[in-house]
């Protein structure tokens, strides 16, 4: 059977196999054949953030995945995610590449300190972002008890920081997918949306979640998975920071709001490595979520040049070291430089890849994982891959070394889809 086009994949369990190189789809599909199905797979994602960082295109990275889906011979549905959409533009070199699930970031608009303004600070500006925020009076006074016992209250407080916070940010989305729609109809193609603010420094609230979620809706948006910023750390790179348990409750409610007011689906954005959370989100929505990854594909491309070319990787690191505070400014991550000896204090290649790239526990909730050179080598993926030097280099290496990064990814992934289906 031959390969089909990407497609929207609705409601299904979903992962997104984030691919920054443009070599890891072999061992995606290797992955998700062996987790034996279940979860429906995007083997095209990439956010513009990063093809800029990489300097690759729409029509590259879905050239790149549709090959390797043709190659194995892949002939089950799989979506292609054009991600951290911003712009009209991102939305048309996108959409004219045939990616099929739209995920629109307003986070540049969410005004992120609207967390720590007093009360008087918030009435202040409230007064500028009421145009923006028709919506308050429709919620004022008014609570909503979901299905898990929680309640939410919209009281005035509330109401006026959601208002602050996300008024202009809820008007920007609703453009966006507007112009989606338009060009998705314009060319008969299919499409579903993803919205996502998880990029705050706090996280989403009950209440803001229902706001954000119910004017999308309202405006007839086309919203097949939303991310909140969920509670505790989800920082690039290493497994999720915080309290499971309480993680898990408050997933529960994000997901009651997504299943009173949806249908959809919570979104894991960062979710590379997340492993400890990963039953937990399964469980929590019911199996209606969908995981997004990229940063680990490229992890483990650098653990094929620790492998096969340690002098390569060496030389990564020393690089990676270099560029990190300034490649780090954009990212959720908490490493220093200190946190973790450079290079030239770990003489022994093993060594060096264990602080650098983690070991893996044996159990798939493995938290072994060394944050702070993980993270280093995480966030300067750009820089190492635009290098006229070391990009070619590990190119280079992976080519010649097929088979050990796509036995690489298999087993990292499939590691990552078990956790899934644990809570499934
Ligand atoms: O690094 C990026 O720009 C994207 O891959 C991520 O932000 C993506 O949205 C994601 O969460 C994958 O981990």
């Amino acid at each position: 059977m031959s390969t089909p086009q990407p497609t929207p994949l609705g409601l299904a369990p979903s992962f997104g196999f984030g691919d920054r190189i443009g070599l890891a789809t072999p061992g995606h599909i290797a992955a998700a054949r062996r987790a034996g199905g279940g979860i429906a797979p995007m083997f095209a994602q990439q956010s513009i953030r990063e093809m800029t960082r990489t300097n690759r295109t729409p029509p590259g990275v879905m050239e790149d995945a549709m090959n390797a889906c043709r190659a194995a011979g892949w002939s089950q549905p799989h979506g292609a995610d054009a991600d951290h959409l911003k712009t009209p533009a991102d939305v048309s070199v996108t959409a004219e590449a045939g990616f099929t699930f739209f995920t629109i970031d307003p986070s540049g608009i969410v005004d992120q300190q609207a967390d720590d303004y007093s009360e008087a600070r918030v009435r202040e500006l409230f007064t500028e972002a009421a145009g923006a925020a028709p919506w308050v009076n429709g919620y004022r006074g008014k609570t909503v008890k979901l299905p898990t016992g929680s309640t939410i209250v919209f009281d005035e407080p509330a109401l006026l920081k959601a208002a602050v916070k996300y008024g202009r940010a809820i008007e920007a989305a609703v453009s966006l997918a507007t112009t989606i729609r338009q060009v998705q109809q314009a060319a008969g193609r299919d499409y579903e949306i993803e919205l996502s603010v998880d990029e705050t420094e706090q996280p989403t609230t009950l209440a803001e979640h229902y706001i954000v979620a119910d004017q999308c809706l309202q405006s007839g948006m086309k919203l097949v998975s939303l991310a909140p910023r969920f509670i505790g750390e989800l920082e690039k790179g290493v497994d999720y920071i915080g309290d499971v348990q309480a993680l898990e409750t408050s997933l529960r409610d994000h997901a009651a709001i997504a299943h009173v007011l949806g249908p959809y689906k919570l979104s894991l954005h960062s979710g590379s490595d997340k492993l400890s959370m990963y039953p937990a989100l399964a469980r929590a929505t019911g199996g209606m979520f969908h995981v997004k990854t990229a940063g680990t594909s490229y992890l483990e491309a650098l653990r094929v040049a620790a492998q096969e070319e340690p002098e390569l990787f060496r030389e990564l690191c020393v690089f990676s070291r270099t560029r990190y505070d300034a490649d780090r400014a954009t990212y959720h991550v908490h490493a220093t430089l200190d946190a973790v000896p450079p290079p030239e204090h770990l003489k022994s290649d093993l060594e060096l890849q264990e602080c650098y790239l983690g070991r893996w526990e044996t159990t798939p909730q493995g938290d072994g994982f060394t944050q702070a050179g993980r993270q280093i080598l995480h966030c300067t993926f750009g820089s190492v891959l635009t290098d006229k030097r070391l990009g070619p280099a590990l190119r280079a290496c992976l080519v010649e070394h097929p088979a050990v990064y796509e036995e690489v990814l298999a087993v990292h992934f499939e590691k990552h889809l078990s956790a899934l289906r644990a809570g499934m």
